[in-house]
């Protein structure tokens, strides 16, 4: 089992009388890329502020690496990069201006050679001497996480890191957030109010809505656990004489377990029927977030 490095304990926040955050509860492993979803409004930033230490909570606990926000503020928040809203840069200067700004910033000395090891980290090599101001989003994304990965956290926080980004942009997004927690065995934290993004990047999901936590998922699938899996093919009549299930469109939707996935493949293929695609879903994630999201303002 991974170490935990972020731990909230019963986090409570009330604002002007408004109970924001209710009683929430969850924590999140070294190692891993852990979703943190819910609606609008449903209480992420204020939650991801308290993390943080932008703002103050009003009863429970948040650890970070075993210290406290309440008691030991300035451990804690050592152990944490965060990017909340936008990433601050200065868009006259280049990247690497901007980086040797934050470094000089910085409460710990960070050595030059680390600059040039994170400016390799987030693959900006090419442009890290042209100005922020002729950077893609996805660039200045980059440069933002390069900047709060500076001082070698153990925690990575982000705060709707998708937004504004075209599906290549989230798909390298993707990649990299897997390749900090995988390689670095940094702790990365991203909310989204989308469940379709965060299930492209994370390992685990928790839910929240008004302000407290409905439920986590593992979203890499159990050997055994039964999954829902879509399977595009020429001739879907044809295929249901070879496997149980039944058609949608051009699909057939067939109910079975990770490993049998293969052998159904080879059962079709060797029917000659031709098949255009695989799409496996955790359809119990899918229907509980639709189910929770119904009549808000989800897109
Ligand atoms: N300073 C404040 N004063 C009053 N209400 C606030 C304040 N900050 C947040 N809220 C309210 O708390 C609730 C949660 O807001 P928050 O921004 O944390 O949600 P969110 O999940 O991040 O939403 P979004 O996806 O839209 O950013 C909202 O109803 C918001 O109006």
């Amino acid at each position: 089992m991974e170490k935990t490095v972020v731990s909230l304990r019963h986090v409570h926040k009330t604002i002007k009388k408004h109970a924001i955050i209710k009683d929430l509860s969850f924590e999140v492993r070294e190692g891993e890329v852990y979703g943190f979803l819910g609606p609008n409004g449903s209480g992420k930033t204020t939650t991801i502020r308290m993390m943080t230490g932008l703002i103050s909570m009003t009863s429970g606990d948040i650890e970070i690496c075993g210290h406290s926000i309440r008691t030991e503020r300035e451990k804690a928040l050592e152990h944490i990069g965060a990017i909340v809203e936008n990433p601050e840069l200065y868009e006259y200067m280049t990247g690497m201006q901007n980086l040797k700004h934050f470094a000089n910033m910085a409460a710990t000395t960070i050595e030059p050679v680390r600059i040039q090891e994170i400016i390799k980290l987030v693959e900006l090599q090419d442009a890290i001497h042209k100005k922020v101001k002729t950077y893609s989003l996805g660039m200045k994304q980059r440069l933002g996480i390069a900047q709060a990965l500076l001082h070698r956290p153990k925690v990575l926080i982000l705060d709707e890191p998708t937004n504004g980004l075209d599906p290549a942009g989230i798909r390298q997004l993707r990649d990299y957030l897997q390749y900090l927690a995988k390689e670095e065995g940094i702790a990365v934290l991203v909310s989204s109010h989308l469940l379709s993004e965060i299930e492209l990047m994370c390992d685990r999901v928790v839910i929240i809505q008004n302000g407290q936590f409905v439920r986590e998922y593992a979203l890499k699938e159990q050997q055994d656990e039964i999954l829902t899996v879509m399977i595009e093919v020429d001739r879907p009549d044809d295929a249901l004489h070879f496997v149980e299930g039944k058609i949608e469109k051009n699909m057939i939707v067939v109910r079975s377990s990770r490993e049998h996935i293969p052998h159904l493949v080879k059962k079709l293929v060797m029917q000659d029927i031709l098949i255009y695609g695989v799409t496996v879903k955790n359809k119990s994630l899918e229907e509980e977030f639709l189910l929770l999201t119904e009549g808000s303002t989800m897109q």
